[in-house]
Order: structure tokens, then C-alpha cells, then sequence
């Protein structure tokens, strides 16, 4: 790999995570010479309105950077060095159905948790294989860093089927949460040494330590925000939906005192509340689909008609931020310490080892090295322990197109509040997903 020249694919390039995160890559350049940045999708109108929008935005910051627009793999990943992996696939429409049909059953609807992240998991799973396949066909020693959800069945399909691969999979929900308790609270992110254990979107922090301040934190950060929760100020500010999430962390910091929770467990824990709130006719898919893709998409349609439109003020996402800093440690070998989506292999001692997990793990050149977190709670065991059944069923009854594992894996998911609801959800998703499935035997 050059440490000159460096080329970036992004599969799922029509995304509206990319401008984020070439705005990241441009404030990175020094650390990280990008020359080309290719955009490959499967959607070829999409990802040609986001292709103007991105030359757009790099001509605007003067940069010497090539843009490739593609459908095509071969012209997209041969000779690449890395590849940011964030398809979605069925797009925000299939996760509309996702969360609604779970709704009409009377369970939560969620992209990533419950009968809706299966139903997604399916999905990516079918689509994920051929794109890896694919992506190393022509790149066989690219970097691929990916953030594909659901990322715990994503990750457990590719320990299985490409235990060796070049892969590294992370989630910037744990970035979003530090980010907005070092804001809320006066802290600041770059001092933290998080522990943090679990599974993906389904995981604790157990200690943070300050580097500054030279102690644990988490306890006065416990201290300040039970029963209040984080506000987010600046980004996200204007969107109710993450507002009410932040504020539930104080609820289940009051009610199981000691650790952090990762957000999303509002979903599994109070899922009899999430319900409450939800509107069948109207979910999250809904609210993403009338902003931020409308508000992406629009000024990209703006570029396309006149190619001078101006663009608002380039804003580097925590998101992009955040796999741009993992490329930089692996092209710098510099072991840069984050939380990433790994087997376990004995890093949670009390948990099976053959579980992908979520951990503090250092990243270089050769990879990523996790580090051992030693016996954690009973509660925190069972939860995850039951989670990760249930993904590992759903991951069988993918590769055996098994009825029965699915159904399994639907009723033990911790959202779905039984084996009714669960084959009612499994039954609609069959059909609304159609080849977008595996064929399930019985
Ligand atoms: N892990 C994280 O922390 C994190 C954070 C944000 C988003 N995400 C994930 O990133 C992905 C993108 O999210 P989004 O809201 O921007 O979605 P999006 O629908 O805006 O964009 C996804 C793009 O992927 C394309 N696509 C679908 N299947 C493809 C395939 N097989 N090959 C190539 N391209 C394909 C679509 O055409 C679309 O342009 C989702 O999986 C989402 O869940 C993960
Ligand atoms: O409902 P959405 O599409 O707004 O968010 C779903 C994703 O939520 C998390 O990512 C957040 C992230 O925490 C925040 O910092 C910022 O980057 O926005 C992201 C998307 O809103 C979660 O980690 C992802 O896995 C979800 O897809
Ligand atoms: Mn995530």
C-alpha cells in the first residue's frame, strides 16, 4: 500500500453518510493522502447525483482529488487500498417495512433490534457476501472498514465466512455517546480511555478513564446525568427522535446503577415505552426519509442542474471522522485505541468464545488487537449471551436456509415478546422481502 497515494472505495457510495465523510477525509489529508476516491453503488442515478455533489465539495476545498462514479466492481475496486463499506440494502423503504410490520404485532420497530433488525440482517447478509467476494477479486489486499448494519450478524457472517479477511468492523454509536457526555458534562473526548464490553448496539461502559484529569469519570458522569440523560446541542440537536433516546440513558442509569448503557437498549429493556411512543404509520425510516435524504439528495439534485450552487458550510461527521482516524492507524501503524466489533476468543471471559463482541481494541498495519476484559456481571452475561444466540441462530438459518432456525432466532430476540408475535413478523417478512431473502426451508 502507498503512503503517498492513497486510493479509497466506497461501496454504498450514494449513501448519505458520504459527504460526511469526504469532508473527514479532506480535513485528514495530511495524515491521510487520498488521491482518488471512487463511489460504487448499485443504484446508478443515485450515486451519479452524489458523485456532482461530491466533485462539488472537493473542487470547493482546492484538493487534488480524483472522483469515480460507478456501477461497475472491477472499475470500482481494482488496485484500491481501502474500501468503507455502508450499503444498505432494500434501501430506507425496506426499512420502513422493517419497522412496520413488527409494529402491527405489537414490537418494537427498529432498524438494527428485534424482529426489524433480523428481517434487515437477512437482507444484508445476502447482499455482503458477493460484495466482499467481489471487492477482493480485484483488491486482495484492500483494507475494508465497515459499518454496514446490522453490524453484529455482519460480523458474524464474515467470521464465519471470511475469517481471515482483511476486515474491520465499527459503529460510531459509542463515538456519539462519549462526544455528548464530554459536551454535556465538561469533559474532554480526547482524554478518555473507555472500557466498554458487549455486543454491537448492546454493550456497557464499565470505567472511563481521563487522561487529564488522571482518574475514573464514569462514576460523577453516572452521578450527574441518572434520571436527567445527555441533551445534544449541536448536531442532532433538531431531531426529537435522538433528543428522547439521549434523555432515556438517565432511566436506565437510575434503574441499573453502576455502568453506562449503550443506547439502544431502551428497545430491549423498555420496549413496552418505545411501543407506547411509536407510531405504526409513521417510523424513524420515515423521519430519515424526510430529512436527511431529503436535505442530501435535494442539494445534490441543486449541483446537477447548476453545477455553481453553493454548499453550506463543509461539515467533517463524527461518523466519517471516526473511519477516517481507523485508516490513518493502520496506513501510520500507529495503534490508535478504539471500540470495534471483533471475536471475542476469550477477550469477555464468561462469554462464549466463539462471540462477536464489542471491545477497546488497538488498530495498525497488521490489524486489530483486542484487549482481554476479564468476567463481567450475570446480567450483563445473560443479556448478551441470549443476544448472541439468537443472532448466531439467525447466521445458521441464513447459510442452512432453515424455517425453523429463523424462527428461533425470531423468538428468542429479546425485543419480540413471543413465539406468536415472532412467526407473525417472520411469516409477513418472507413475503414482503421476496428475493431479497434467502429461500427458507421447512
Ligand atoms: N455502524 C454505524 O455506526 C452506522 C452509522 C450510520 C449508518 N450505518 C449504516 O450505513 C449504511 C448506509 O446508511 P444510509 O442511511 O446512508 O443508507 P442509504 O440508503 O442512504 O445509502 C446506502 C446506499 O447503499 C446502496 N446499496 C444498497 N445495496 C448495495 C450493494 N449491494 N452494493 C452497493 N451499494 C448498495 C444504496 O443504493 C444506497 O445508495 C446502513 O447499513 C446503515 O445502517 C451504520
Ligand atoms: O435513525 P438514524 O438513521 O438517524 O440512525 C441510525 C444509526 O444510529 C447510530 O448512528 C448515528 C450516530 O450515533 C451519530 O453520531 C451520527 O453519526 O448519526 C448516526 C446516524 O444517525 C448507529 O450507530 C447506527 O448504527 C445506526 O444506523
Ligand atoms: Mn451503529
Amino acid at each position: 500500500m502507498s503512503k503517498e497515494a492513497v486510493i479509497v472505495a466506497i461501496a454504498g457510495g450514494g449513501s448519505t453518510f458520504t459527504p460526511g465523510i469526504v469532508n473527514a477525509l479532506l480535513s485528514g489529508l495530511d495524515r491521510f493522502p487520498v488521491v482518488e476516491i471512487r463511489l460504487y453503488d448499485i443504484d446508478g442515478s443515485r450515486v451519479e447525483l452524489m458523485g456532482g455533489l461530491i466533485k462539488r465539495i472537493i473542487e470547493i476545498s482546492k484538493a487534488l482529488i480524483k472522483v469515480m462514479v460507478t456501477t461497475d466492481g472491477k472499475e470500482a475496486f481494482t488496485g484500491v487500498d481501502f474500501v468503507f463499506s455502508q450499503i444498505r440494502a432494500g434501501g430506507l423503504k425496506m426499512r420502513e417495512v422493517d419497522e412496520k410490520i413488527p409494529l402491527k404485532y405489537g414490537a418494537i420497530g427498529q432498524e438494527t433490534c428485534g424482529a426489524g433488525g433480523f428481517s434487515y440482517g437477512f437482507r444484508t447478509m445476502k447482499a455482503f457476501i458477493p460484495l466482499v467476494k467481489m471487492i477482493y477479486s480485484y483488491a486482495p489486499d484492500a483494507w475494508i472498514l465497515n459499518y454496514t448494519n446490522p453490524e453484529s450478524i455482519v460480523a458474524e457472517i464474515i467470521r464465519r465466512t471470511f475469517p481471515k479477511a482483511k476486515i474491520i468492523n465499527a459503529c460510531d454509536m459509542t463515538i456519539s455517546l462519549e462526544e455528548t457526555m464530554a459536551e454535556n458534562l465538561g469533559y474532554n473526548r480526547d482524554d478518555f480511555v473507555p472500557e466498554y464490553y458487549g455486543l454491537n448496539h448492546f454493550g456497557w461502559y464499565r470505567k472511563i478513564y481521563d487522561k487529564s484529569l488522571q482518574r475514573d469519570i464514569l462514576p460523577e458522569i453516572l452521578e450527574k446525568i441518572s434520571g436527567k440523560g445527555l441533551e445534544l446541542h449541536e448536531f442532532q440537536a433538531d431531531d426529537e427522535s435522538w433528543q428522547a433516546t439521549y434523555k432515556m440513558l438517565g432511566r436506565m442509569i437510575a434503574d441499573f446503577p453502576g455502568y453506562f448503557p449503550n443506547s439502544y437498549f431502551e428497545y430491549y429493556l423498555y420496549s413496552d415505552q418505545v411501543l407506547a411512543k411509536s407510531d405504526k404509520n409513521y417510523t424513524r425510516a420515515n423521519e430519515v426519509m424526510d430529512s436527511r435524504e431529503r436535505d442530501v439528495y435535494s442539494l445534490a439534485r441543486e449541483i446537477q442542474e447548476n453545477p455553481m450552487t453553493p454548499i453550506p458550510k463543509a461539515e467533517k461527521s463524527k461518523h466519517g471522522q471516526y473511519i477516517v482516524d481507523m485508516a490513518v492507524s493502520i496506513l501510520n501503524d500507529s495503534h490508535d485505541r478504539f471500540l470495534l466489533i471483533v471475536p471475542n476468543e476469550g477477550s469477555i471471559e464468561n462469554v462464549r468464545s466463539d462471540a462477536v463482541v464489542e471491545v477497546p481494541a488497538y488498530v495498525g498495519a497488521t490489524g486489530v488487537e483486542s484487549i482481554t476484559m476479564g468476567k463481567i456481571p450475570d446480567f450483563h452475561k445473560g443479556l448478551i449471551e441470549a443476544q448472541c444466540a439468537a443472532e448466531k441462530l439467525l447466521v445458521d438459518a441464513f447459510v442452512e436456509q432453515d424455517y425453523y432456525k429463523a424462527l428461533q432466532a425470531f423468538t428468542l430476540n429479546q425485543a419480540v415478546p413471543s413465539a406468536t408475535v415472532a412467526k407473525k413478523c417472520l411469516d409477513e417478512f418472507i413475503i414482503a422481502n421476496g428475493d431479497y431473502w434467502p429461500e427458507l426451508h421447512k
